[in-house]
């Protein structure tokens, strides 16, 4: 683990942001400056329109507005990509690679910045924020690691002829994310994608547009062609302008399943692989034979990270009904204290939620799990914390709920929030069952001593990123995807580079050419 670094970066943070009034307190952030990003320099679209508002969860303060990009903006994008690819993908593995490790080690050395702005904008915890960008950094050095090492093969065919496969970069790549790890998911996209030769244009959420800009601004500095990493902002309009250009090669999309499916419907048009990170309803069983303490630390983990709002959280806890008793009474106890509020606190560890609509929206799921049956073993309800210039922010207290069934809403749809539904059980079959009863299938977990049954019961375990006695750790190296309507195509690992490139083969004739004509 590399040394954290101490707050006495932040005067850098305030140059590293000229267009911000920044302290390290919560509240008192200003945007000025654009937010797209094209050829290396921040600019405002040339057809803006619709003045977006930025919110501050931590105190539901207006932080800022920014134009969404229209179809021009977004074409001058793909064709300054288009310039930076003709130069980049030209480079060798080993010059994209230094290029990636000068960004990586930028990254590393203004961790506390892009942290601090990244809690801000998103919510969540400064302590979960330093780890995104932990895993950020490392993402950047792994893919780094790999682009030296694309190689094709060569195939020995008779008579002397051979053949070579040679692994080439696909073009422009488009990446759209989702807004719960907004700096992570960008590094997750880009990485793979420059290490194999490609440009890409990022869209963020228009909840969190920020943090993706700094990403965007250390690309440059650390010597990529100007172009070859853009930031084009805007909602659905924009996002559909990107997936229907038609010099863009590939979508990397993180975010919901509707969203997803129009994404691979606009990108079938034009016949572009699509890799697709969707939402999740993840099962977590707890074996009575688990140590207690850890599978209560791997539940907690499994639903609490940034405010829950994590697509592989592993919400539907099934406890085998031996110890459902001690676990929930543990569970619940432990719930009761994490604390809630400043995010920018270090002691702090859930902070506030997205929005004020996704706030209500996951209290409506609270409540509509009391109407179907089930009971609010803790919180569900608004958090109010003292601090007054906290009083509007999207803060809630998180949820454990008990006399669960599979056929109630909260076990069946992604809630998106802090909110546990523990439903108990009483044989593995039965469980499995139970556990692949959903469309969904992006993760899940076990908890048990007994390491016959642990591989067993992830084998049959429908989902694509499965956890042995631990939860939602997510090192850089370890593929990341759904099954099932969670999507497909992986993030991260050595298998991201078969989504970032394709494969031609040559066919090379080393004698004369015999006709059957
Ligand atoms: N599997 C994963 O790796 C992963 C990671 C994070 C989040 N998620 C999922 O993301 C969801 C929450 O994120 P969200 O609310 O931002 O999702 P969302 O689907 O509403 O939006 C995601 C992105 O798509 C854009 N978008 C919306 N409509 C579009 C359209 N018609 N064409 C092109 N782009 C469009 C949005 O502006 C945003 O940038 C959850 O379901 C969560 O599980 C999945
Ligand atoms: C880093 N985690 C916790 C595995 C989350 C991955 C991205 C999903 O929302």
């Amino acid at each position: 683990m590399l040394p954290r670094p101490s707050l006495s970066l932040l005067p850098r943070f305030c140059s590293f942001l000229p267009f911000a009034t920044m302290s390290s307190k919560t509240g008192t952030f200003h945007l000025q400056q654009p937010l797209n990003y094209r050829a290396g320099a921040r600019i405002q679209p040339v057809d803006g329109s619709h003045n977006e508002e930025v919110y501050e969860p931590a105190t539901g303060r207006v932080m800022g507005k920014f134009l969404f990009s229209g179809e021009k903006e977004v074409d001058l994008a793909v064709q300054s990509a288009k310039a930076a690819f003709k130069i980049w993908s030209q480079k060798s593995g080993m010059e994209r690679s230094r290029v990636l490790l000068e960004a990586a080690r930028i990254i590393r050395e203004r961790q506390e910045e892009i942290a601090t702005m990244e809690t801000i904008n998103n919510g969540k915890s400064i302590f979960e924020a330093r780890v995104d960008v932990d895993i950020s950094w490392q993402c950047l050095e792994y893919y780094a690691g790999l682009a030296g090492a694309i190689a094709g093969q060569h195939i020995q065919l008779p008579g002397g002829s051979f053949a070579y496969t040679r692994r080439e970069a696909l073009g422009v790549c488009v990446g759209i994310g989702a807004w719960n790890y907004p700096f992570q998911i960008a590094c997750w996209k880009s990485a793979p994608a420059l290490a194999c030769g490609n440009a890409m244009i990022y869209k963020s959420s228009p909840l969190t547009p920020i943090s993706v800009v700094m990403l965007a601004e250390i690309f440059t500095q650390a010597g990529v062609p100007n172009g070859l990493f853009n930031v084009v902002q805007g909602g659905a309009a924009t996002g559909q302008f990107l997936c229907q250009h038609r010099d863009v090669a590939k979508v990397s999309f993180t975010g919901s399943v509707p969203t997803g499916i129009k994404i691979m419907e606009m990108s079938a048009k034009g016949i572009k692989p699509v890799t697709l990170e969707l939402g999740g309803k993840s099962p977590l069983i707890i074996f009575s034979d688990s140590v207690l303490e850890n599978a209560v630390n791997g539940a907690l983990m499994a639903n609490f990270l940034t405010q829950g709002e994590v697509c592989s959280n592993g919400t539907r806890v099934f406890v085998q009904r031996e110890i459902l008793e001690a676990f929930t009474e543990e569970v619940v106890k432990r719930t009761q204290k994490i604390k809630i509020g400043d995010p920018l606190l270090e002691d702090t560890r859930m902070g506030a939620l997205i929005s004020r609509p996704h706030l209500e929206r996951v209290l409506g799921f609270i409540t509509q799990a009391k109407e179907q049956g089930a009971k609010v073993l803790c919180g569900g309800e608004p958090y109010v914390p003292d601090d007054p210039k906290l009083k509007n922010g999207y803060y809630m207290r998180p949820c454990v709920l008990g006399d669960c069934r599979d056929d109630m809403t909260c076990v069946k749809e992604e809630i998106f929030g802090p909110v546990m539904s523990i439903l108990p059980f009483d044989t593995e079959e039965e469980v499995l069952e139970r556990a692949n009863n959903t469309t969904f299938g992006l993760a899940g977990g076990v908890f048990t001593r007994d390491i016959q049954r642990a591989h067993r019961v992830v084998a049959a375990l429908q989902a694509g990123m499965c956890f042995i006695n631990n939860y939602n750790i997510s090192p850089v190296e370890l593929p990341f995807g759904g099954y099932k309507m969670s999507g497909f195509g992986r993030e991260n690992g050595q298998a991201a580079m078969e989504y970032y490139s394709q494969l031609k083969t040559i066919c090379v004739e080393m004698g004369d050419v015999e006709s059957v004509f």
